[in-house]
């Protein structure tokens, strides 16, 4: 058995990050920035009022009650075209263009107006109110580097920057086969001895979150031909993610099909749930065959498919992080194989993470991946656990698992 570690940095070395393409702001949301955006203009283009009132030259108001003459008005978008003279003043709206020869904004609250003159109350600071031009950027600022991921702030900033389009890394298509005589898609008549399949639509969920196209190719029989023949549709795709066959029964073909096609090494890891593994290629296609048992796909998921989506959008691939948290419950020791257990996290009075790992831990039992807060995490060989010592814990944080 290999370790976790060690699977994972094999997965990883053999997956290069994928081109460019050109999408739409709008469709940006959650994509992978492939060059800087750098802003296309400057922000304001030229000083601005912050404040709806009157644009003056500070030095007329020094000494207040000042009076002065409203020369005109500057709405937002269509500022005042002449100039302001000693004793005049503009009436102003925010976002306006301040007008020459004006430098300050009194605000219409410390003002009394009365026909075309207007009487300042209060005396402004020099720039009073002025968003000066470039103070949110300048031509050319770099807003957001290449490789972050676009969350609604920097889609903002974008369009801010004047980018109707932007390159972002394309979207890994990963192709999801899932095998088996005794599963059927949900909704389709179940046979006798048969069950319905949840392991490619929970695949093909987790890969949309995590920022792939999923491609669901169905259910492929246990037998030689049709298993080949539905291999065949991942043609095109990044990756092939398969389900089940994985381990040693004499139905579990898919290491035979694609070792026959392709070249794939078949691990078993030194984890629980999770043990059998494939890594290989297929006609070029990277193939990742995850064990049928439906939670020990989604940890697999979860420990490989996650960072091997993450290299091939050219950003940081490693596994889920793990936190501290306080054991609630007693356990035995571990043996050869790393442990993730699934557990309710919830938090006690001293705001400490406190982690009750089910008592049933079953890799067919779905219902209880779905309950879980998170993942309990025993090395191999951990010695037996008391309640109240601390362990470390994998919270399910992101949105999508
Ligand atoms: N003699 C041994 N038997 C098994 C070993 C072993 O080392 N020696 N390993 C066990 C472990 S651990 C796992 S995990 C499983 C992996 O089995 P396979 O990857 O070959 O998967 P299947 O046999 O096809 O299915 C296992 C289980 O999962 C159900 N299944 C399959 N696909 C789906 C699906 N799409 N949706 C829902 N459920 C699915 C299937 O009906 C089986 O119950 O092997 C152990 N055996
Ligand atoms: O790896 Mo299996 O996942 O222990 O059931």
């Amino acid at each position: 058995m290999i370790p976790v570690e060690e699977a994972l940095a094999k997965i990883l070395s053999s997956l290069t990050p994928l081109g460019a393409e050109e999408v739409s702001v709008e469709a940006a949301l959650g994509r992978v920035l492939a060059e800087d955006v750098a802003a296309r203009v400057t922000q304001p283009p030229k000083p601005v009022s912050a404040m709806d009132g009157y644009a003056v030259k500070a030095a007329d108001v020094a000494c207040v009650p000042a009076t002065l003459t409203v020369i005109g008005e500057a709405p937002a978008g269509r500022g005042y075209q002449g100039m302001v003279e000693s004793g005049q003043a503009v009436r102003i709206f925010t976002g306006a263009p301040l007008p020459d020869g004006a430098d300050s904004i009194v605000i219409q609250e410390d003002t009394e107006a009365s026909g075309t003159s207007v009487t300042v109350k209060e005396a402004p600071a020099l720039g009073n109110y002025v968003r000066p031009a470039g103070l949110d950027f300048r031509m050319g600022d770099i807003g957001i580097p290449a490789g972050k991921l676009l969350n609604a702030r920097d889609i903002g900033l974008a369009a801010g920057m004047n980018h109707p389009w932007l390159r972002v890394v394309r979207r890994p298509r990963i192709a999801i086969l899932a095998t088996g005589d005794e599963i059927v898609r949900p909704g389709d008549p179940i046979g006798r001895d048969q069950i319905v399949s949840s392991n490619a639509l929970a695949l093909s969920a987790f890969v949309r979150g995590a920022g792939g196209e999923p491609l669901v190719l169905g259910i492929a029989p246990d037998e030689m031909d049709g298993l080949t023949r539905m291999i065949a549709g991942a043609r095109g795709a990044d990756l092939l993610v398969t389900t089940g066959g994985a381990s040693v029964g004499d139905h579990d073909l898919i290491q035979t099909v694609l070792g026959e096609a392709g070249s794939l090494d078949f691990w078993k890891i030194a984890m629980r749930p999770g043990k059998p593994l494939m890594f290989g290629k297929i006609n070029d296609t990277p193939v990742l065959g995850l064990p049928g048992n439906p939670v020990s796909s989604m940890v697999c998921a979860l420990l490989f498919l996650g960072p091997a989506i993450a290299r091939l959008l050219g950003q940081a691939a490693k596994g889920p992080e793990t936190q501290p948290a306080r054991l609630a419950a007693d356990l035995k020791p571990n043996d050869r194989r790393q442990d993730y257990l699934r557990a309710t996290l919830t938090i006690d009075a001293d705001g400490t993470m406190l982690a009750t790992p089910f008592a049933k831990q079953d890799s067919s039992q779905f219902s209880l991946l779905t309950k879980a807060g998170g993942l309990l995490v025993r090395p191999p060989h951990d010695p037996a656990r008391k309640a109240g010592e601390i362990v470390q814990v994998i919270p399910f944080r992101d949105s999508y698992f």
